[in-house]
């Protein structure tokens, strides 16, 4: 039995789906379309226009336009009310987008109602107040002879480019766009090819919500194309990309054109560990939680779980109990906790770490294969007995798979956390705060969580150290990314 689809929903979906630039429909230059397909049958679930570089440049072009016309003529005030306005649409419309998203990208109908649309719309949200207060200050100088007044102000950063993956696809749309125009700036969004439709969804939201034409553009497309053109185009001022640390190396070099401004919010492999004073009743569950939600398609992942040595078979049987009890089904059937992974891709991807673990001697205890033939469907997995050269503890997979290790003592997790070229995120579990925070100081990740792990907050800044990224989004920090400081001298 699935969930009964809304008739909105149904219609919206069978629709032809065009890009939206300047706040019109229209296909693309070329007429190209592309299918994306429903990950959990494998089948086409709707065609969009596919943008290529004539697109991209229709869409810079009606973003530089906005920017210097109607949207810098609106106050901040007026600009904070469409932004909390576009928060209130994503909720009023929510069960729809809800849906969309779980036909698009495969998640559980319940998790895309609990977890990605209320947090896309808690962050526009909390962008709307600092439409607001973004200031400048006052700086006193030293210069000797007459006086000045010298202060400093936070313009926008201009047109920015967008690009986003499929593992949230609303949410990096909000995690992108909210502060983009919090801080003044016009927005092309990209979004992935396999997860297209609630970006192009929202774009309808922000309209109704009162943005004047041209200032968020929407053009669906695949990453060499549309994505590359983007990150190359000559009048881009900004590039924002969420995504593999691969393309993000290759998007650095598309910027050093213009040398665009960038931020990088890439991959991840990050370490979960549990010392042995752990309340093991809380970290159990919360270590399969940390590698299993959204099918372990999270830059966050906890993939990496490492136990003091005392409570090791505890903890691994504790977790391997648990994913073997998870349901894994369509996203649309109720009860659903895992649906598929987003793409034929990925599950050949996740499945080929599975083999090579194999090959270099992994123990698997739980899960390790396909299910079914039909769709894209990933039993959650528990592997043991790795060693730290092997591809699936150095790699970022991506998927369902969580390789967990003892360790002895402090010095020596704190070491083999940091063994990774990411730096992402880490968890750290015990009773003992202190422990907790020594370890919390040693790890090189933009977040640890301490008894907890993917708790995000509108307030909370995300990003990486390392080769997980450059700049961080949310909270206060992402607004410097979105401005740009400008310095005035007035002698008196
Ligand atoms: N940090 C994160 O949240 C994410 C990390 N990944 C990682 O990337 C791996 C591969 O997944 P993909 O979907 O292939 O990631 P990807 O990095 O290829 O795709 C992410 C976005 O970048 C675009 N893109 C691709 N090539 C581009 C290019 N040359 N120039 C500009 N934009 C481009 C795509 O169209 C998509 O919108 C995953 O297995 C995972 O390890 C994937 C998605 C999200
Ligand atoms: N990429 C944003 C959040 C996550 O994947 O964990």
């Amino acid at each position: 039995m699935t969930v009964t689809l809304e008739k909105s929903v149904r219609d919206f979906v069978s629709a032809p789906h065009q890009l939206f630039i300047d706040g019109d429909r229209v296909d693309s230059v070329l007429g190209r379309t592309f299918a994306t397909p429903d990950p959990a049958t494998g089948e086409t679930l709707a065609w969009v226009a596919e943008a290529g570089t004539e697109d991209v440049d229709l869409a810079v072009r009606a973003a530089r336009r906005a920017f210097t016309g109607p949207w810098s003529r609106m106050t901040p005030a007026q600009r904070g009310h469409v932004i909390w306005r576009i928060g209130d649409l994503i909720l009023e419309h929510a069960e729809r987008l809800a849906q969309l998203e779980t036909l698009d990208n495969g998640k559980a109908l319940a998790v895309a109602r609990a977890a990605d649309i209320p947090a896309a719309a808690a962050l526009f949200h909390y962008m709307a107040g600092w439409a607001t207060k973004i200031e400048g200050s006052t700086i006193p100088l030293s210069v000797p002879g007459a006086g000045f007044h010298a202060y400093t102000l936070r313009e926008p950063v201009g047109v920015v480019g967008q690009i986003i993956p499929w593992n949230f696809p609303l949410l990096m749309a909000a995690w992108k766009v909210a502060p983009a125009l919090a801080t003044g700036n016009v927005v092309v969004l990209k979004p992935a090819e396999q997860t297209p439709l609630s970006a192009l969804y929202l774009a309808e939201l922000i309209a109704e919500a009162g943005a004047p034409d041209g200032v968020v553009n929407v053009i669906p497309g695949y990453g060499e194309i549309a994505g590359a053109a983007l990150a190359a185009h000559e009048d881009v001022d900004k590039v924002a990309f969420t995504g593999s640390t691969e393309v993000g190396k290759m998007i650095v070099q598309a910027a050093a054109g213009n040398l665009k401004k960038l931020t990088l919010e890439l991959g991840g492999k990050s370490p979960n560990v549990v010392f042995d004073d752990a309340d093991l009743t809380v970290a159990i569950p919360a270590a399969a939680s940390a590698i299993f939600f959204n099918h372990g398609q999270c830059c966050s992942a906890g993939s990496r779980l490492y136990v003091q040595e005392s409570r090791f078979d505890e903890v691994v049987d504790g977790v391997a109990d648990i994913a073997r009890h998870i349901r894994v089904g369509p996203g649309m059937e109720p009860g659903t906790e895992m649906g598929p992974l987003i793409s034929d891709e990925q599950l050949r991807r996740v499945t080929g770490y599975l083999e090579s673990g194999r090959a270099e001697g992994a123990e698997t205890r739980a899960g390790g294969r396909r299910c079914g033939d039909r769709g894209y469907f990933l039993e959650p997995t528990v592997l043991t007995g790795t060693r730290r050269d092997m591809k699936v503890v150095r790699e970022e997979i991506f998927g369902p798979v969580l390789v967990a290790s003892p360790f002895s003592e402090l010095d020596e997790i704190a070491a083999e956390a940091n063994d990774t070229p990411y730096g992402l995120a880490a968890g750290v579990w015990t009773r003992d705060l202190a422990k907790a925070q020594a370890l919390a100081g040693k790890i090189r990740a933009g977040t640890v969580w301490i008894n907890c792990y993917n708790v995000f907050d509108p307030a909370l800044p995300f990003g990486g150290y390392k080769q997980s990224g450059w700049g961080r989004e949310m909270g206060h920090a992402v607004l410097d990314a979105y401005t740009e400081v400008k310095s005035v001298c007035v002698q008196l």
